[in-house]
């Protein structure tokens, strides 16, 4: 069966640097895959061609054995691929609310346009109250978004990616800068969404004890080659990883 997504030989060069390096990387649908690597390793680079937010070097994104070489990051998002929100998506001057109800809306816009007819506001609003009780944040829906904590901050923006509802997830490292508290709530969040199963779900995680429950398999990215990829357990065992982990490159946060 084609995979959900996939590369081949994806590839970009900033300079003389490649920080992408010929990666050929297969996502079967309603997988759980998480992405390990030093700093600079390439995840977020990663991340971004498959998004669309950069333009390969060499090489292809394919989604549903279609290739992604002529869609923009907004076209990404429409056709399924979903990048979790950077807070510079997020309006500051808004409430929690009102930015999910507008990711809402933005998705239903297509449907409606096509139905000619203008639903409630209220339809809306309710669906993102859902959201914002699945990712924990109702107590904060009229708070505005510049007011909330980094914690709080992450929890929104995986509610407006939910809220466009795409098949794939690319969430890049939701925990980060998050205090030690927040990280459980946040890690809950995404176990419930995983255990829902309607979902393929790529993570870019620095906390391993977080991600090896988690995840169906990991993906190590070194200098922008993909140095392995397997079940967590063969990925702990690994002698490569291992190497490139222990032999000086070691990376605190994998700790
Ligand atoms: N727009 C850019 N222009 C030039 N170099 C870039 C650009 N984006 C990324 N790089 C370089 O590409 C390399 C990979 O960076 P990237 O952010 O993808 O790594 P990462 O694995 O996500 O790291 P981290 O874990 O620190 O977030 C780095 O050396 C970075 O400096």
């Amino acid at each position: 069966m084609e995979p959900i997504l996939r590369t081949e030989n994806l590839t970009i060069k900033f300079g003389g640097q490649t920080a992408v390096d010929h990666v050929n990387f297969v996502m079967p649908n309603k997988h759980f895959k998480s992405i390990i690597g030093p700093n600079g390793a390439g995840k977020t680079t990663f991340f971004n061609l498959i998004s669309g937010e950069l333009k390969p070097t060499e090489g292809e994104v394919f989604f549903k054995g279609q290739s992604m070489a002529k869609y923009s990051s907004i076209e990404r998002t429409r056709i399924g691929l979903g990048r979790s929100f950077q807070i510079t998506n997020v309006f500051p001057n808004l409430t929690v609310m009102e930015n999910v109800r507008l990711a809402v809306q933005s998705k239903q816009k297509v449907r409606y346009q096509m139905l000619r007819h203008f639903s409630s506001y209220q339809e809306f609003r309710t669906e993102a109250e859902q959201l914002l009780e699945i990712v924990l944040l109702s107590k904060k829906a009229n708070s505005l978004a510049n007011e909330l904590s980094h914690g709080e901050k992450r929890k929104l923006e995986i509610a407006m990616l939910l809220a466009l509802d795409t098949e794939v997830l690319l969430l890049d490292e939701p925990t980060a800068g998050m205090s030690l508290e927040e990280v459980p709530a946040i890690l809950d969040v995404i176990k419930q969404i995983k255990q829902k199963g309607d979902k393929t779900i790529l993570l870019i995680e620095h906390k391993m004890d977080m991600i090896l429950d988690l995840s169906d398999s990991i993906m190590v990215l070194f200098n922008g080659r993909l140095l392995a990829d397997g079940s967590p357990e063969e990925i702990m065992n690994n002698e490569t990883v291992q190497n490139a982990y222990l032999g000086g490159l070691y990376d605190e946060h994998l700790a």
